[in-house]
């Protein structure tokens, strides 16, 4: 059998705050096989972010401080491996990222930008020599048709500021994918977009998965985006992971009454509305049941005092809930 990509295993993280330590990933296990696009939905503060940036090893050593577990990338750890951390990081995971405009520098064109990023993480060196400069500007100008830029010249001498929304996006997405890594991590990367131009980024992530064989960790508030691209469905809910399956099992026999929640407010104007479930959690302190229980209609008394465990609900199909509900959902794939 062909090992996973990413194994993230009982992975917790707390952040020291003025009122004590705060646990933002409690006991989360994720896996990512190669070239599989894996959905994370979850409402603000579940601990999306944290988690990506957990895999892109950009937690500092020694606060906020790793509680436990572990996260592992081609079997080697990016938590406590810090050594081999920096070429990981540059080879093997990328990151798209949600504010476009604090990711890119105002004050130089995009072009240098892009010229620098290849400058630091491609091998092998001097860079300088002019056979290998020619060569980054093939692979720069491959990429830039590859995520829909063909302007090249034009938007490669314009600054950050002179681009739109939609072309910050795709140079984002052209930055994550230059150095040829094998996952990319995409945060909330269509948020700050319109509706077409969302669409149209998310198919070219598809594209890219099926394509340039990646794996894509796709953090979104979004159902209707995780519809358009995963293979996979992840939901977090306060800090853990409380539901994973394949997309159509996600979206038609979902387990946990949160996830269901959910999907039937998606499924109605699927396309159009991002499912922003805030108003869904706001508890910030957890008892030592399961955290939905004090919202869930369906608890029961063993869900305020047990927090449950997740366990199989079929193939390849994970559910932490101690009352899990069968029926399918109404969810209209058209
Ligand atoms: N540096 C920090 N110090 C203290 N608490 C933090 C810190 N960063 C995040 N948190 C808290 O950890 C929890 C998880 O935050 P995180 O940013 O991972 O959530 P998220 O799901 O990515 O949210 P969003 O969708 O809004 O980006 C939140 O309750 C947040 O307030």
């Amino acid at each position: 059998m062909i090992p996973p990509l990413l194994k993230v295993e009982e992975l917790s993280v707390a952040y020291q705050t003025v009122q004590g330590p705060f646990l933002a990933l409690d006991a989360v296990d994720l896996t990512i096989n190669r070239s599989e696009v894996v959905g994370l939905v979850g409402a603000t503060g579940c601990g999306k972010s944290t988690l990506a940036n957990a895999i892109l090893g950009n937690l500092p050593a020694n606060q906020p401080g790793i509680v436990r577990g572990s996260v592992k990338l081609n079997g080697v750890d990016v938590v406590y491996n810090r050594k081999s951390l920096g070429h990981m990081r540059e080879r093997m995971v990328t990151i798209v990222p949600q504010d476009t405009y604090g990711s890119l520098n105002p004050l130089f064109r995009v072009g240098t930008q892009i010229m620098d990023l290849m400058r630091c993480t491609s091998r092998p060196k001097p860079w300088w020599r002019p056979t290998r400069r020619q060569s980054f500007e093939a692979e720069i100008r491959a990429t830039l048709d590859a995520v829909q830029l063909p302007a090249h010249e034009e938007i490669l001498l314009q600054y950050p500021h002179q681009l739109s929304g939609g072309q910050r996006q795709r140079i984002m997405i052209a930055m994550a994918l230059l150095p040829r890594p094998q996952l990319v991590v995409a945060d909330e990367p269509t948020s700050a977009l319109d509706t077409t131009t969302q669409i149209e980024i998310l198919r070219l992530f598809r594209w890219i998965a099926q394509s340039q064989d990646m794996s894509i960790l796709f953090a979104t508030h979004n159902l209707a985006a995780a519809w358009e691209v995963c293979d996979k469905v992840i939901v977090m809910h306060g800090g853990r992971v409380i539901e994973a399956a394949g997309r159509d099992t996600f979206f038609v026999h979902p387990r946990h009454p949160y996830t269901r929640s959910l999907v039937s407010s998606a499924s109605q104007p699927l396309r159009q509305s991002a499912v922003d479930a805030n108003d869904i959690l706001e508890e910030t302190s957890w008892g030592a049941g399961c955290r939905f229980s004090r919202q869930c209609s369906d608890a029961l008394g063993v869900c305020h005092k047990n927090r449950p465990p997740l366990t199989s609900a079929g193939p390849g199909h994970l559910v932490a809930c101690q009352n899990p509900r069968i029926s399918p959902t109404s969810f209209d794939y058209d």
